[in-house]
């Protein structure tokens, strides 16, 4: 794990929360990207050496619909920078972590990501990126 690459925070209304976070961070976000793989609305406001993702459900099945439904907006995961995502989704099998994904699928901002199971890793949605070149 190199760094925390983004974290995920889930929102209603990306509009209304691009419009609070800018307040909030004093910078416009600088980019809006649609995952249809993961049926999610994201934009991205770059905070330093990370960044912060607000993620809107784009389908009723979306995942961030689903932990809408059950949960208010708030931080939704924490994904980190890897630079060989397949060795270490081999290694955090290896140690015992549950993954979600075996083969990484195309996530935002040119990415490759894979996710693990909130249950093995206590309570915390993780996400693996992998930078695209
Ligand atoms: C890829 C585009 C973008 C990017 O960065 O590139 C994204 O990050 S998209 C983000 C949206 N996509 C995902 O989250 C994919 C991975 N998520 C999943 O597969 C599911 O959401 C899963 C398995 C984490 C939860 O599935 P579901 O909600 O259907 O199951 P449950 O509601 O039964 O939850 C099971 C258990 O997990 C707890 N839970 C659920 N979501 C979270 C969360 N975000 N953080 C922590 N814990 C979570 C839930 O409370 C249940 O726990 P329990 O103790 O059994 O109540
Ligand atoms: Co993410």
């Amino acid at each position: 794990m190199r760094k925390i690459e983004h974290i995920g925070i889930a929102v209603k209304d990306l509009e209304k929360s691009n419009t609070l976070f800018a307040k909030l961070l004093g910078k416009e976000h600088y980019k809006t990207e649609e995952v249809e793989g993961e049926k999610v609305a994201a934009s991205f406001f770059q905070v330093g050496e990370t960044k912060l993702e607000l993620l809107q459900a784009t389908d009723e099945n979306s995942p961030i619909g689903i932990y809408l439904e059950k949960r208010s907006e708030g931080i939704h995961h924490i994904a980190f920078d890897v630079e060989d995502i397949a060795s270490e989704v081999e290694r955090l099998k290896g140690e015992g972590f549950e993954i979600l994904n075996e083969t990484p699928k195309l996530g935002a901002d040119n990415k490759l990501v894979v996710f693990l199971h909130p249950r093995s890793t206590n309570g915390v949605l993780i996400e693996l990126c992998q930078e695209i070149s």
